[in-house]
């Protein structure tokens, strides 16, 4: 029997099993016998690659954005629309067979839109080119899923369902339980509150049947068995996504005002160019990048060419921003001056380790160097710049004015 098989089969027999106590480490047992199938589902055929067929495209730009979505709903359209690349767009579907990247210019960012072949259900088993998608879409930092407003809500279950079949865990933090194998002593169950949905015997059975005989257990808070199972599998991917309702002009206008106040959740229209803006923006405030402008001691800022951080990515402190600009610049950093949202006052002396926020400012003082206007004390009653004020304010650079 092939793991597909195997799969359905505990499926069915979950469907035909009863909720209640006297089942629930019975149907906690056989939800880690099909997150184990599902793991062995997506080891790559030996020899192969993984994603294959053409779908590996480079890494470009300060982040990846996959579109991810059933069939024409508009995908190739919209990545048309955004980036100015031409991908094939027509009223039947798999019109789109393999992955066609795009750049969007946002914010004086590159970001890498890429369209994909739609998805059906069953992708994650393998259907259509679901694997091969769903590969791309792992290596992206956030997922925009495509969905056609007119058509039954029931796609946004669907496609979600698939993506977690697959270990994609969309807008959902990691949970708070702490995990770690050991070699020796048994299993050490503990948790900080009260637990409504595990407890210590259905652990052990999980772990059991993961032939896990030695760990430590912390729930920090009130964990599902399937929480558990992600946390015992480890390679779970959390990411966010962007729900984009695309075509609401063949909608009513009831119809739109209720899927744009679902949360994550964008409408648009491609065919009449209607809130493109504000989906620019919603992936934008997604991938939470953040742009650091150098100036160079004696210097204005250069605001043209931001160095872009990211907390998934790298990291945003002090130091990330200066390993960013060279490896070896780190040994000769004293300190660095920062102006900016993440600054108390106007410029903060900081360490490796403060943490940066989008369009701060950053001077490095160099050892052996002295700083800007000789000296902490002078330079302060100087600087006049306010802090800026998000969306009265124009960008940091038109309301700042820096003494030099
Ligand atoms: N009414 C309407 N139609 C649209 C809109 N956007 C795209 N379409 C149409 O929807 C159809 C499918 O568009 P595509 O861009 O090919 O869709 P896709 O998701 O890339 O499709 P596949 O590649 O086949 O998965 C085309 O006929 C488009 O013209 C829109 O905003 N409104
Ligand atoms: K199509
Ligand atoms: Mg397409």
């Amino acid at each position: 029997m092939g793991i597909i098989e195997k799969i359905k089969e505990i499926e069915a027999e979950m469907a035909r099993t009863q909720k209640n106590k006297a089942t629930e480490y019975h149907l906690g047992q056989l939800k880690a016998k099909i997150a184990k199938l599902r793991t062995q589902l997506l080891e790559p055929p030996k020899g192969s690659s993984g994603a294959g067929d053409g779908f590996e495209v480079t890494k470009f730009g300060h982040g990846r954005v996959a579109l991810i979505g059933f069939p024409s709903v508009g995908k190739s359209t919209l990545l048309t629309m955004l980036t100015g690349t031409h991908s094939e767009a027509a009223s039947y579907e798999f019109t789109t067979l393999t992955c066609i990247p795009g750049i969007i210019h946002y914010n004086d960012t590159k970001i890498q839109l890429l369209d994909l072949p739609g998805i059906i259900e069953g992708a994650s088993e393998g259907k259509g080119r679901g694997r091969q998608v769903i590969a791309v879409s792992k290596s992206s930092d956030i997922v925009l899923m495509v969905l056609d407003a007119s058509k039954s809500e029931g796609h946004r279950q669907i496609l979600t369902k698939e993506l977690e079949a697959v270990g994609l865990r969309l807008n959902k933090r990691p949970p708070q339980i702490y995990f770690k194998k050991k070699k020796t002593g048994g299993i050490s169950f503990n948790s900080t509150l009260s637990l409504t949905h595990v407890d210590e015997k259905l652990c052990y059975q999980i772990l059991h049947e993961y032939k896990i005989h030695n760990a430590e257990v912390l729930f920090r808070e009130d964990a599902t068995v399937d929480d558990l199972i992600d946390v015992i599998e480890g390679n779970r991917k959390y990411m966010k996504c962007i729900y984009v309702y695309n075509k609401i002009d063949v909608i009513g206008i009831d119809d739109v005002d209720k899927l744009a106040r679902q949360p994550n959740s964008v409408v648009i229209s491609c065919n009449l160019k209607l809130n493109l803006d504000r989906l620019l923006a919603k992936m934008w405030e997604a991938m939470g990048l953040v742009r650091v402008y150098t100036k160079p001691q004696g210097q204005q800022p250069d605001f043209s060419d931001p160095v872009v951080l990211s907390a998934d990515r790298g990291g945003c402190t002090v130091e990330d921003f200066c390993n960013h600009i060279h490896r070896n610049l780190i040994k000769d950093v004293k300190y660095v001056l920062v102006w900016g949202i993440s600054a108390r006052h106007y410029p903060q002396h900081c360490g490796l380790g403060h943490v940066l926020q989008d369009e701060d400012v950053v001077q490095i003082v160099k050892k052996k160097e002295r700083e800007d206007g000789g000296g902490r004390g002078r330079f302060k009653s100087h600087s006049t710049a306010p802090a800026r004020i998000r969306g009265v304010h124009g960008p940091v650079r038109s309301g700042f004015n820096i003494k030099i």
